[in-house]
């Protein structure tokens, strides 16, 4: 008897090889650049997506059960509902595919609808939905079937902020509830931080890293995964060299015969002459976006975040020539490769 949870060895030719192992309970968020195979492996792993290899849930092997027989949850981005049925036959559908009977599937049904806070609109169907209303149906209708493997695929894309804030803080809560293994993809890093106990990072078809949120933000090994969470990352070979906005020094850049400051004194590696491209509040602090380069040579995007006093006294405009500098101390180094 193999161990319970998820364990998992995917190959789709030409698109994805992935190994993923997780224990029963965990959340594991799927994050990587668009085309890294986030959604070919979610597509293994429900067996839409012809794959070779091995799946094993609940210690069951399920390349050789029936789709139907899996204990199977999902979640997609939309198009999730079937749109001529009520949300409360939508829900009790694949239990009834269960066997369980019509009375006891309606009862569940209404139970997961009330639980996600949409009990009362358990009539209606999609088109009567608003999108977080329907993502709340499908979530009720992926967990009313007590799965072993929860899939979702982005669901907070596409809504309103305050309703994607809402929604997440309400599946946090189911989440923590549920007994299964599930997987997230998403593109966002809160999510990844905020929902996920693990990362597994893709890029290009591979698993380029796994760990824990906290892990992974601290010690990025891919460039996405480092702007995915807030870092300037500039890359030099093998080595991504990453610090927060916070620690960048900015001052301004003398035009050519101006009287403008001199380079600040740090090494050439810690140092960046640059544009401002943009300019923005960022909580307390004002966040630059600053576009580096010289000599017709462009260098990474960089984001700093200055004092707004800093800023007037500085001149820190769209367009501003401006030196970025910070301290090697704030700048860590990881290696890209695993
Ligand atoms: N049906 C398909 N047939 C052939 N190749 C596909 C198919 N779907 C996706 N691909 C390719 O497989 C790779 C992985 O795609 P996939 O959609 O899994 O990436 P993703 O990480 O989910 O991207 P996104 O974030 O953009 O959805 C890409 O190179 C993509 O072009």
């Amino acid at each position: 008897m193999s161990a319970p949870g998820l364990h998992a060895d995917v190959t789709v030719p030409g698109r994805l090889v992935a190994r993923v192992d997780a224990a029963p309970g965990r959340v594991v968020a799927v994050i990587g650049p668009n085309g890294a195979g986030k959604s070919t492996l979610l597509g293994a792993l429900a067996g839409t997506v012809a794959a070779t290899g091995r799946v094993e849930v609940a210690g069951r092997d399920w390349s050789d059960l029936p789709v139907r027989e899996r204990r199977l949850g999902v979640v997609f981005q939309d198009r999730s509902l079937l749109p001529h049925l009520r949300a409360r036959d939508d829900v009790a559908f694949g239990l009834r595919a269960r066997g369980v009977p019509r009375r006891e599937a309606d009862r569940r049904a209404l139970a997961w609808l009330d639980r996600l806070g949409v009990g009362d609109l358990a009539d209606r169907r999609p088109a009567q939905l608003s999108g977080g209303q329907a993502q709340r149906v499908a979530i009720a209708r992926a967990l009313a079937g007590e799965p072993e493997l929860l899939l979702l695929d982005e669901p907070f894309a596409g809504l309103d902020v305050g309703v994607a804030t809402g929604l997440r803080i309400e599946l946090a809560r189911h989440l923590a509830a549920y007994g299964g293994v599930a997987l997230l993809v998403t593109h966002d890093a809160l999510d990844a931080l905020t929902l996920a106990d693990e990362v597994l990072v893709l890029d290009e078809g591979r698993v380029v890293q796994t760990g824990s949120p906290r892990d992974v933000a601290a010690h990025p090994r891919t460039e996405h995964v480092a702007r995915l969470v807030g870092l300037n990352v500039v890359r030099e070979g093998d080595e991504l060299r990453s610090f927060a906005p916070s620690a960048v020094t900015v001052s301004p850049r003398g035009t050519v015969g101006g009287t403008g400051h001199d380079a600040p004194a740090t090494s050439a590696r810690h140092r960046w002459a640059g544009r401002v491209a943009a300019v923005a509040p960022h909580g307390d602090a004002v966040r630059l976006l600053v576009a580096t380069g010289s000599d017709g040579e462009p260098g990474p995007e960089l984001i700093a975040d200055v004092t707004p006093a800093a800023a007037v006294e500085l001149g820190l405009q769209a367009g501003a020539e401006v030196w970025l500098s910070v301290k090697a101390t704030a700048v860590q180094t990881d290696s890209m490769r695993p």
